[in-house]
C-alpha cells in the first residue's frame, strides 16, 4: 500500500495510545526521520516486492493483516476497551486492502477481540475465497448489510476499514458510497488499513497532511532488508488512526 518507510533504528511501540504527551513527542521525533510515499511509488515498490524479490502476494497480505491486527491490540487493547465483548467491526473492500482486512481479522480473533466482517464484494479468486474460509472456521461472524452509525457506535468498540487501498479510483461507487457515509458518522474509532477509504489521499502532498492523524504504522525497511517496523504514533485527531501497510 502507500507504503512508509523509517531509515532510522526501530522506534519505540507504545502500548498505549492515551499517554499523549510522551507519545505525541515520539511521535513528533519519529515524523522527522520518516519519509511518506504517494500511490505510485507505493505501487511501485509493491512491484519490486513481488517482481525482484519473489514474495508472493499471500506472504506480503499474511504480513500486512497480522501488522494491523498488531497495531489495533497496541492502540487499543483489551483491557482499555469500553465495551464488553470486544468485538470489532472489520470492513473488507473488494481488493486486496479487502484481503488484509480478512487477516487481520483473523488475527484479531486469536488475540481475544470478536471481530465481525463485513464484506459486501467478494472477488471470485482462490486467494480470497481461502481467506474467507480460513475466518469462517475461526467462528468469525459474516454480517449481511452494512449496521447503522448508532448501532455501530453501541455495539463495537472501534472498526477496522480495509475498504480500498493504493488501487482506489474515481468517485466511489456502491455499495461503498453507503457504507462510507455511515462510517463518516460513526463516533467510535476508525482505524483504516493504508489510508482512510474513500478519501483523495494519494498524492505525496496529501499523505503528508494526513499523516498527522496517524497512530500506527507498519512498514517495510525500503528495499533491502523487509524488516518491519512496527511504529505507533499518536493521532492529534483521535480517535481516527489508519495504518500504512
Ligand atoms: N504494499 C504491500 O506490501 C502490500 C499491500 N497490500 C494491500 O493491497 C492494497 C492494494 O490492493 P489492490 O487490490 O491493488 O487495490 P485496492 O484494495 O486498493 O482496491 C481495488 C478494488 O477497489 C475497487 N475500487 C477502486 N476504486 C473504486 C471506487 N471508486 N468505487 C468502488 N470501488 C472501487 C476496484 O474495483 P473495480 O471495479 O475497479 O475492479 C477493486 O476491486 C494496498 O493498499 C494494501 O492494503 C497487499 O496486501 C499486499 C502487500
Amino acid at each position: 500500500g502507500s507504503v512508509l518507510t523509517h531509515t532510522g533504528a526501530c522506534a519505540h511501540v507504545s502500548s498505549n495510545i492515551y499517554s499523549k504527551g510522551l507519545a505525541h513527542r515520539q511521535a513528533c521525533t519519529m515524523a522527522n526521520t520518516i519519509k511518506y510515499l504517494g500511490q505510485e511509488e507505493a505501487q511501485h515498490i509493491d512491484e519490486e516486492l513481488f517482481n525482484e524479490y519473489s514474495f508472493s502476494v499471500d506472504q506480503l497480505m499474511e504480513l500486512a493483516g497480522l501488522s494491523c491486527a498488531t497495531a489495533v491490540s497496541k492502540g487499543y487493547p483489551l483491557q482499555s476497551l469500553l465495551k464488553s465483548p470486544p468485538r470489532v467491526l472489520v470492513i473488507c473492500g473488494p481488493g486486496n486492502n479487502g484481503g488484509d482486512g480478512l487477516v487481520c481479522a483473523r488475527h484479531l480473533k486469536l488475540f481475544g477481540y470478536e471481530p465481525s466482517v463485513l464484506y459486501p464484494k467478494r472477488p471470485n479468486k482462490q486467494l480470497f475465497l481461502n481467506l474467507t474460509t480460513q475466518c469462517e472456521k475461526m467462528d468469525i461472524s459474516f454480517l449481511t448489510e452494512m449496521p447503522e452509525a448508532d448501532v455501530i457506535d453501541e455495539v463495537y468498540n472501534l472498526v477496522v476499514d480495509a475498504i480500498f487501498g493504493f488501487s482506489f479510483k474515481g468517485a466511489v461507487r456502491e455499495p461503498f458510497g453507503d457504507i462510507l457515509s455511515q462510517l463518516k458518522k460513526i463516533t467510535v474509532p476508525i482505524a483504516s488499513v493504508d489510508i482512510p477509504s474513500g478519501e483523495n489521499t494519494h498524492t505525496h502532498h496529501n499523505v503528508q497532511e494526513i499523516i498527522t492523524n496517524l497512530i500506527a504504522i507498519q512498514a517495510f525497511s525500503r528495499k533491502h532488508c523487509f524488516r518491519i517496523l512496527l511504529i505507533f504514533l499518536i493521532s492529534i485527531y483521535e480517535p481516527k488512526a489508519f495504518f500504512i501497510v
